[in-house]
């Protein structure tokens, strides 16, 4: 059986001026996770913020009793450097550090020479460090990327080197309140078929409208920004989020 729902607000869309109480307050509107948008300007053509202000925002937020659990802090690192930011990530109460593949493949080791001897980084690599700093690892792959990279990655023995979810992007990566792309499905579909218990996220254009296309093809874990901060009840939105994975199951 697919995994249970887990409804993970971008805080992307939320009031920058008071992002603490944004954070604690979508919490306690039902929110499992928070998803924290990182963007560094190089990977994608757009900057959000750094470690220092997930340290402050994890003030506001109680940390997770048990891993992946209420309280999590998903961060989406849009970075060219993923290795390079792990332990600052990790130190600033990120509980879920999630790397683009396409970054990972595209970066050295001499950004975090203790984790590996090879020249180039490889996603096995990051995970097994991300891992080893007691991090949940993600790995992120971008609309034009095929999902069969991800195959080789999750079919290893070596569980330490396994990433504990895969975002399947269903926008450009760099901006918050874009077009879902249904043309993704096929990619979630392929992912649930293969390993029925994979923690599948989906992030961009997410919606009441969209999230039955998102939740047929088998995604479980489920961001939306402009949708939750947007709407005159986020409560009733992150529930409607919920049911429509949950009576799928
Ligand atoms: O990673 C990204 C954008 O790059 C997302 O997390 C967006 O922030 C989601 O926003 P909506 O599409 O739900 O408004
Ligand atoms: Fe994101």
């Amino acid at each position: 059986m697919a995994p249970p729902a887990i409804i993970a607000p971008s805080i992307l869309s939320a009031d920058f001026g008071s992002l603490g109480k944004e954070c604690s307050d979508t919490i306690g509107r039902g929110a499992d996770w928070l998803h924290v948008d990182i963007m560094d300007g190089h990977f994608v053509p757009n900057m959000t913020f750094g470690a220092p202000v997930v340290t402050k925002i994890r003030s506001h937020v109680e940390r997770p009793k048990e891993a992946l659990g209420k309280g999590t802090f998903d961060c989406h690192m849009m970075i060219a450097e993923p290795k390079k930011w792990v332990k600052d990530f990790q130190k600033a109460g990120c509980d879920l550090y999630c790397f683009h593949y396409e970054a990972a493949i595209n970066s050295t080791a001499a950004e975090a020479p203790e984790a590996t001897s090879e020249k180039k980084t490889s996603p096995k690599d990051l995970i097994s460090y991300i891992h080893g700093l007691g991090m949940r690892a993600g790995i992120a792959i971008k609309p034009g990327t095929d999902v069969s990279v991800l195959y080789e990655i999750l079919d290893n023995s070596n569980k330490d080197e396994v990433p504990d979810m895969c975002l399947i992007m269903t926008v450009e990566p760099g901006f918050g309140g874009q077009k879902f792309m249904p043309d993704m499905m096929p990619k979630v579909e392929a992912l649930r078929k293969r390993y029925p218990e994979l923690n599948i996220e989906v992030d961009g254009g997410l919606s009441e409208s969209t999230i039955d296309t998102a939740a047929d093809a088998g995604a479980n874990v489920i961001v939306a920004g402009s949708a939750v901060f947007g709407a005159p009840d986020p409560a009733q939105v992150i529930l409607k989020l919920r049911e429509a994975v949950d009576s799928r199951r």
